[in-house]
C-alpha cells in the first residue's frame, strides 16, 4: 500500500482542483444552456494575468490572486453570460464555436505576449513538505486540496441552502417559474456566470502551477475538469467533484506505471480524456440531457447562383489557380498547402455545414492518413496510388468510431466527445512509433515519381499540378454528392433528425456514412500533406488545429464548395504572402478567435446581396427568385383526386400502455385503436398524455410497459424509422419542418427518407425511377393542400399556419396507411381549419389512411373525428362518438377543472 500512498496523495490534490474546475462548468451549463468549451482559456487567462501582475510587476502574490478573483473573473462572467446570451435561438454548432474561439484567442494573446519560448508559471504555494501517513506531501497538494475541498463544500451548502442558490438550480428547468418567485432569470444567469468563471480562475492558478505559460498548453491542462463534468453527466455537482477525485488519483496511478510499462507512457495527461470519451459512448442516451432553453434555431439557407454562373466561376478558378506556377513560382509551397486545405475543408464542411455534426478532431483524421501513406509508401514500398487509396481507407473506420458518440449523442456532447478524442490521439498516438515513427522527425511521404510528357509529379509544380487534380475531384465529388439523395438527406438531418427518422431515414447509418466519407477525405489531404513536406509528422497536425479549421469553415458563409477555396485561400495564402512568420499567424488566429467568438452575429449577417442575387440571376438566365416571406396565403383549393391505396391493414393498437419520466406517470394502462380509414380523436386536457402516447406509438420514448402494433404485428421495440417504413407517419406538436429546403423539397423528402431507408447504398443515392416516384408523390400531396403556390419558399420562414401544412402534406407524401397528427390545427384560423379538415377527410375517403387526431379544437374534433379517445391525467377516461364525448360528464368535468384550474392561474 505505502508504494501507492504517495501517488494517491498527490492524485487526490490535483483531483479535487479537477472537480472543482468541474464544478464550474456544470454550473455554468445547468444554468444557462451553453457549455463553456473557453473554460480552460479563461483559466490560462487568469494564469497570464496572474503570472503578468506577480514577476512582471512583482506584486505580492496574495494581491496578483485577488485581482484576478476579483477582477478577472467577473469582467469574465459578465462578459460571457453577455455572449451567452447573444446566442439565443444560434444553432449548436455555432454555440460550440463561439466558445471555442476564446480557446484561440487566448492562445493567440500568449503567443503574441511571448513568441519564443514561453516562461513557466512559477508556483506560488509553499513547496516543503510534511510527512503524514508516512508519506512526503507538500505544503501545496494540502492546500490544493483543502481549499478545493471547502470551496466544494461552500458550493453544495449555497445550492441547497440559501435561497439564491436554490433560485440558481431552478433557473435551467422553468425559467418561468423563477420570474414568478420574483427573481430575474437574466441576474440569477448573470450571477451563476461569474460563480463558474471564479472556478475557472482558480483551476488556472491552481493547476498552472509549473506549466508554461502557452495558452493551448493551459486550456488543454483545464479541460480535464471536462473528464470530470462527464462522470457527473454534466449535471450532478457531487458526481463532478467526486469525478474529479477520481480522475486525478487515475492519473497518478498511471504515472507510477509510466516508466515501467511501456504502452502507458505518456497516457497520464490523456486520461480525462479517455474518460471523457467512454463516458459520452457508454452513457445511456437518456441521461445526457441536453440542455435547450431557446427555440430551434432557424434555418440559414445559402444563396446558389445559377449552375452556368456557377460552372462558368469554377472554370476561370480552376484557370486562374494552373496559372499560379507560372507567375507565383516562389510561392508555390503557399498554393499547394491552400489545395490540400479545399479537400480539407470540404471534408469537414461535409460534417459541420452539410449535417449539421460537430468534429472537433478533424486534424485526427488528417495524421492517420498521413501516418498511413507514410508506412505504406515508404515502409512498405507500395505503389505511390495504392497507398494513397489504402490511406484512405484506413480513416474510414476511425470515421465509424467518431460516429458511435455521433449516433448516440449530439450538439455538446458530440462535440466534447471529438474534442477529447482529438487531444487523445495527439497524446497517445502521434507519439508512437506506429504512427509517425520511432524517429523525431516522422516518416517519409515520398511523392508520385511518375511523368506526363515533361511534367514530373515529384517536383514542385508537377505535384501542385497533381494536388490542383486532386482538389478539383474533391469539389465534383462534394458537389455531387449535394446535388444527390446524400446531400438532401444530410442537409434534412441537419435541419431535423427527427423528421427524417419519423419519415423512415435512419439517421445512424447516414452519420456513419458522413463521418466515414468525411474522414476519407479528411486523410487524403493529410496524405498530401505529408507528400507535400515530404514527410508525415504529428506536428502537422495538433488537435489545436482542428477547433481553428472548424472556426474558418464555419466563419466563411458562402455556399459550397466556394467556402473551402475562400477559407483555404485565407487560412494559407495569406499568411504565405504576409512574411511575418510566427506572429503573423498568432494575429490571424486572433482574428480567427474573435470571428469565431462573434460567429453569431457573422452568420445572421450572412447572405448574398440581393443586386448581387439578381445580377448572378439574371446572367444565369434565371427567372426572379420567389419571395421569401410567406405571406400570400395557399388558399387550399377543393381537393383533387387521390389514388386509392391497397387496404390498409388492422391500422395501430396500444395495448395497455404505460410510460413514466421519474416519479411522473404520464400514461397509465391505457388501450385505444386507430383503424384505417377513420379518423380517430385523441383529445384530454394540458399534460394529459397525448404527446407521449404519440411518442410512445411513433417509437420516440420508451415504454414502462404496454405493446404497440401496426397492422397486427408488434412494433414496440422497432425503431422509429422502421416504423415509419411499415407506414406510420407522423406530424408534431412543435413543428419539424426542414427550415433550410424549400416547401417542395421538404414535401419531396416525405416520401424520399422513406425510400432511403436504413440501408446505405440506397441512403448514397436513388434510381431514376424512384426520383420519379417522389416527385409524382410530392406534387400530389402539395396540390392536396394548396401547397404548390408556395412551392419553392423557404420552409424555414414560413408563418405557423403554413408551416402546419407543410407538415401534413410532408406526411401525405409518405408511404403512409396511418398518420399521428399532433394538434395540426393550432395557428391555423378558422378557415384555414375547416379546409385542413376537408383535406383529413379526403384523405381517409379516398386512401383509406387512418388518421389518430391530438386537437384542442372541439368543433374539428367533432366534424372529422369518427371516434374519440379522452385522456386524463395519463388514463383513458372516455371512449365513444363525438357526440357522445360531448354529452359526457366525466369528460365534461376533466375539462372543466382544466378551465378552473386555467382561469386560476
Ligand atoms: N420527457 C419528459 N420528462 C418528464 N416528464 C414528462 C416528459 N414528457 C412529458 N412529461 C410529463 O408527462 C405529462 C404528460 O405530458 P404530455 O406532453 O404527454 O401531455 P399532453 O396531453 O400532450 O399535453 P399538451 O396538450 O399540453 O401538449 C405531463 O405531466 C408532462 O409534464
Amino acid at each position: 500500500m505505502n508504494e501507492f500512498l504517495p501517488f494517491i496523495v498527490a492524485g487526490l490534490a490535483t483531483g479535487a482542483v479537477y472537480g472543482l474546475a468541474g464544478l464550474g462548468v456544470v454550473l455554468t451549463y445547468k444554468t444557462s444552456g451553453i457549455f463553456n468549451f473557453g473554460y480552460g482559456a479563461v483559466a490560462a487567462l487568469s494564469a497570464f494575468l496572474f503570472h503578468f501582475l506577480r514577476a512582471d510587476l512583482g506584486i505580492p502574490w496574495p494581491i496578483a490572486a485577488a485581482v484576478c478573483l476579483g477582477v478577472l473573473a467577473p469582467a469574465m462572467g459578465l462578459l460571457l453570460e453577455l455572449l451567452a446570451r447573444s446566442l439565443a435561438g444560434a444553432n449548436e454548432t455555432i454555440k460550440v464555436v463561439t466558445t471555442v474561439g476564446m480557446i484561440l484567442i487566448v492562445a493567440a494573446l500568449g503567443a503574441l505576449w511571448h513568441p519564443d519560448n514561453p516562461p513557466t508559471f512559477a508556483p506560488f504555494l509553499p513547496q516543503s513538505t510534511v510527512r503524514l501517513l508516512g508519506v512526503n506531501v507538500t505544503w501545496e497538494q494540502i492546500v490544493l486540496f483543502a481549499f478545493s475541498l471547502a470551496a466544494s463544500a461552500v458550493l453544495f451548502w449555497f445550492f441547497r441552502s440559501v435561497r439564491f442558490g436554490i433560485v440558481m438550480r431552478g433557473v435551467v428547468d422553468d425559467p418561468d417559474l423563477v420570474s414568478m418567485s420574483g427573481d430575474d432569470p437574466v441576474r440569477v444567469r448573470r450571477w451563476a456566470w461569474i460563480l463558474g468563471t471564479m472556478f475557472s480562475v482558480v483551476a488556472g492558478l491552481l493547476l498552472a502551477s509549473a506549466q508554461p505559460l502557452d495558452g493551448v498548453t493551459l486550456s488543454t491542462v483545464v479541460f480535464a475538469a471536462f473528464g470530470a463534468a462527464a462522470v457527473g453527466r454534466f449535471s450532478s455537482l457531487p458526481l463532478t467533484f467526486a469525478g474529479g477525485l477520481l480522475i486525478g488519483v487515475a492519473v497518478a496511478m498511471v504515472d507510477k506505471y509510466a516508466a515501467t510499462v511501456d504502452w502507458v507512457g505518456g497516457m497520464a495527461p490523456s486520461l480525462p480524456f479517455l474518460i471523457l470519451f467512454v463516458v459520452l459512448i457508454v452513457t445511456p442516451r437518456g441521461k445526457l440531457v441536453q440542455r435547450r432553453l431557446v427555440a430551434q434555431a432557424q434555418a440559414y439557407r445559402p444563396y446558389h447562383a445559377p449552375a452556368r454562373v456557377r460552372l462558368a466561376a469554377g472554370a476561370v478558378a480552376v484557370g486562374l489557380l494552373a496559372l499560379v506556377p507560372a507567375v507565383q513560382g516562389a510561392q508555390i509551397a503557399v498554393w499547394s498547402a491552400a489545395l490540400v486545405h479545399i479537400i480539407l475543408f470540404l471534408s469537414l464542411g461535409l460534417l459541420i455545414r452539410q449535417s449539421g455534426q460537430i468534429s472537433l478532431c478533424h486534424m485526427a483524421f488528417a495524421a492517420v492518413g498521413a501516418a498511413a501513406f507514410a508506412h505504406f509508401a515508404a515502409v512498405e514500398g507500395m505503389p505511390w496510388a495504392a497507398a494513397l487509396l489504402l490511406a484512405a481507407l484506413v480513416a474510414v473506420p476511425v470515421g465509424a468510431l467518431i460516429a458511435i458518440p455521433a449516433v448516440r449523442v449530439s450538439g455538446v456532447f458530440l462535440a466534447l466527445a471529438t474534442l477529447g478524442f482529438g487531444i487523445l490521439a495527439q497524446q497517445v498516438f502521434y507519439t508512437r512509433g506506429f504512427m509517425f515513427g520511432d524517429s523525431t522527425m516522422g516518416i517519409p511521404a515520398p511523392r508520385p515519381t511518375f511523368t506526363i510528357g515533361s511534367l514530373d509529379f515529384s517536383t514542385d509544380e508537377g505535384f501542385y499540378y497533381l494536388l490542383l487534380v486532386a482538389a478539383l475531384l474533391v469539389v465534383v465529388l462534394v458537389v455531387a454528392i449535394g446535388h444527390g439523395r446524400l446531400g438532401r438527406l444530410l442537409e434534412a438531418m441537419a435541419d431535423s433528425p427527427l423528421a427524417l427518422e419519423t419519415h423512415g431515414a435512419t439517421s445512424s447509418v447516414l452519420k456513419v456514412i458522413v463521418f466515414c466519407l468525411s474522414a476519407a477525405l479528411a486523410s487524403l489531404a493529410g496524405a498530401f500533406t505529408g507528400m507535400l513536406y515530404q514527410f508525415g509528422i504529428g506536428t502537422y497536425f495538433e488537435w489545436f488545429n482542428s477547433i481553428l479549421i472548424v472556426a474558418v469553415v464555419l466563419l466563411v458563409t458562402v455556399g459550397s464548395p466556394w467556402y473551402a477555396v475562400i477559407a483555404a485561400i485565407a487560412y494559407s495564402v495569406i499568411p504565405g504572402y504576409l512574411h511575418g512568420g510566427a506572429t503573423t499567424n498568432s494575429v490571424l488566429q486572433l482574428l480567427f478567435g474573435l470571428g469565431a467568438v462573434t460567429a453569431v452575429y457573422a452568420t445572421r449577417a450572412a447572405g448574398t446581396p440581393e443586386p448581387v442575387r439578381n445580377f448572378l440571376d439574371r446572367l444565369g438566365g434565371r427567372r426572379p427568385a420567389p419571395a421569401t416571406t410567406g405571406e400570400a396565403r395557399p388558399a387550399p383549393r377543393a381537393p383533387v383526386t387521390v389514388r386509392r391505396e391497397e387496404p390498409a391493414g388492422k391500422g395501430l393498437e396500444v395495448r395497455d400502455l404505460t410510460v413514466r419520466f421519474g416519479g411522473v406517470t404520464a400514461v397509465d394502462n391505457v388501450s385505444l385503436t386507430a383503424p384505417p380509414g377513420a379518423i380517430t380523436g385523441l383529445v384530454g386536457p394540458n399534460g394529459a398524455g397525448k404527446t407521449t402516447t404519440f411518442n410512445a406509438c411513433s417509437g420516440l420514448n420508451s415504454p414502462t410497459s404496454g405493446r404497440i402494433l401496426l397492422h397486427g404485428a408488434d412494433v414496440t421495440r422497432a425503431s422509429p424509422a422502421r416504423r415509419a417504413r411499415r407506414g406510420l407517419g407522423r406530424t408534431f406538436q412543435r413543428t419539424e419542418l426542414f427550415g433550410s429546403l424549400t416547401v417542395r423539397q421538404n414535401i419531396a423528402m416525405g416520401r424520399e427518407a422513406a425510400l432511403a431507408g436504413g440501408n446505405p447504398l440506397a441512403q448514397l443515392a436513388g434510381s431514376r425511377h424512384a426520383a420519379r416516384l417522389v416527385a409524382d408523390a410530392a406534387e400530389e400531396a402539395m396540390a392536396l393542400t394548396g401547397t404548390d403556390r408556395i412551392a419553392d419558399v423557404q420552409a424555414g420562414l414560413l408563418p405557423i399556419g403554413q408551416r402546419r401544412l407543410v407538415e401534413l402534406a410532408r406526411a401525405l407524401a409518405g408511404p403512409f396507411d396511418l398518420l399521428l397528427l399532433d394538434e395540426p390545427s393550432s395557428g391555423l384560423d378558422a378557415y384555414e381549419t375547416e379546409e385542413f379538415g376537408r383535406v383529413l377527410k379526403t384523405v381517409v375517403r379516398e386512401r383509406g389512411t387512418g388518421i389518430l387526431l391530438v386537437e384542442h379544437d372541439m368543433t374539428l374534433v367533432r366534424e372529422v373525428c369518427d371516434r374519440v379517445h379522452v385522456l386524463d391525467f395519463g388514463s383513458l377516461i372516455f371512449e365513444g362518438t363525438p357526440e357522445e364525448m360531448h354529452a359526457s360528464e366525466r369528460v365534461r368535468a376533466a375539462y372543466l377543472g382544466d378551465a378552473v384550474a386555467l382561469a386560476g392561474e
